[in-house]
């Protein structure tokens, strides 16, 4: 675990003295858009325009983040029009780092040892943290963004003109509401559980432990009334809170102490949890042996033995009773 400074590497955990114990999350650095007509985004600068093999996404997938973007690239059809390049789930005194001698863990673009290479081939005086995701032009040889936030809004619509358009995911109409449940699932759940298993002071811990199951208590509570976050239409919101459930009971629970309750223990967040797993095309893009070995390999501060466990058993392919709302 490290960062970039003027381009080069750190070994450092992460700070949290200045904060008095608490995790704070960097910012992104890298905010350009994908557009269907490459005029620029929202952020950063233009001429990245949606064409098929001109992008590639380096994930892990153990990362929350890098996930959302991998079933983005899946659920919009995207999968042969981006190419990907995945990190090897152990990340140590190099920060993310690809396997030469393994075929799962290369970065096919550059065959690269380690992730902060790619930072500093598009910055060479970087200064930094090196996440996953990183979405890659190949055209210009440039990073395009490092914010899955934002790379999943891309995929969702800037290739409409490369793929048929499909399901979109942040409909105009929504969009109000996805924003505000976004900001409380955000804050609370996916970084939420960061928020726990990082602080280094029993009360920053307390606060983030509060924050993450009044938030889940809430969400369990619409669940009870909606099949998804802001009704009847499956939107990006549900997917962001996907990634985080599916790693909290075989992750969160144990190595990030988040052990008030697991979410088999909610019927409706555990039914949901099962309804997303086993849509069309998502299963294969959870890899449980990356999870794991991630989390309790690379934090030493957390886990120093590096022992993984073995359990628990999951039920993610089992029945759901979600279609009751559509009866
Ligand atoms: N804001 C980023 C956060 C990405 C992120 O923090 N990824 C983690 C992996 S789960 C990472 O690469 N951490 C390395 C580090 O912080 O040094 C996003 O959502 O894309």
């Amino acid at each position: 675990m490290g960062l970039l400074i003027d381009g080069v590497w750190h070994d450092k955990w992460y700070d949290t003295k200045k904060s008095k114990g608490k995790f704070v999350r960097e910012s992104a650095a890298f905010r350009n858009w994908i557009t269907a007509d490459g005029e620029p985004g929202p952020s950063g600068r233009g001429g990245f325009k949606a064409e098929s093999g001109r992008y590639h996404l380096y994930v892990s997938y153990a990362c929350p983040w890098a996930h959302r973007t991998l079933i983005f690239r899946e659920l919009k059809g995207l999968t042969e029009h981006i190419s990907v390049s995945v990190v090897h789930p152990h990340m140590l005194s190099n920060g993310w780092e690809f396997r030469t001698d393994d075929d799962s863990y290369q970065d096919h673009l550059f065959g690269s040892a380690f992730m902060h290479q790619i930072y500093t081939r598009a910055k060479s005086d970087y200064s930094g943290r090196v996440t996953v995701p990183v979405l890659w032009d190949k055209q210009t040889n440039t990073l395009v963004s490092n914010e899955s936030s934002e790379i999943i809004r891309m995929l969702n619509s800037a290739f409409d003109g490369v793929v048929a358009p499909s399901h979109d995911f942040y409909p105009e109409s929504l969009r109000p509401q996805i924003d505000a449940i976004n900001e409380k699932v955000y804050a609370n759940i996916n970084n939420g559980v960061y928020r726990c298993g990082f602080a280094t002071r029993q009360d920053a811990y307390e606060e983030a432990f509060t924050d993450l199951f009044r938030a889940l208590d809430e969400v369990e509570e619409i669940l009870g009334k909606n099949r998804y976050l802001t009704g009847s239409v499956l939107t990006e919101a549900d997917w962001r809170l996907f990634t985080t459930l599916v790693r909290f009971d075989p992750v969160y629970v144990g190595h990030f102490k988040c052990n008030l309750r697991r979410i088999a223990d909610y019927p409706n967040l555990s039914n949901y949890l099962r309804e997303l797993y086993q849509f069309q095309g998502v299963a294969a893009t959870v890899f449980m042996w990356d999870i794991k070995e991630h989390y309790y390999y690379s934090h030493d501060t957390i886990n120093p033995t590096r022992v993984v466990p073995l359990g628990p058993v999951l039920h993610y392919d089992q029945p759901h009773d979600r279609d009751r709302f559509n009866l």
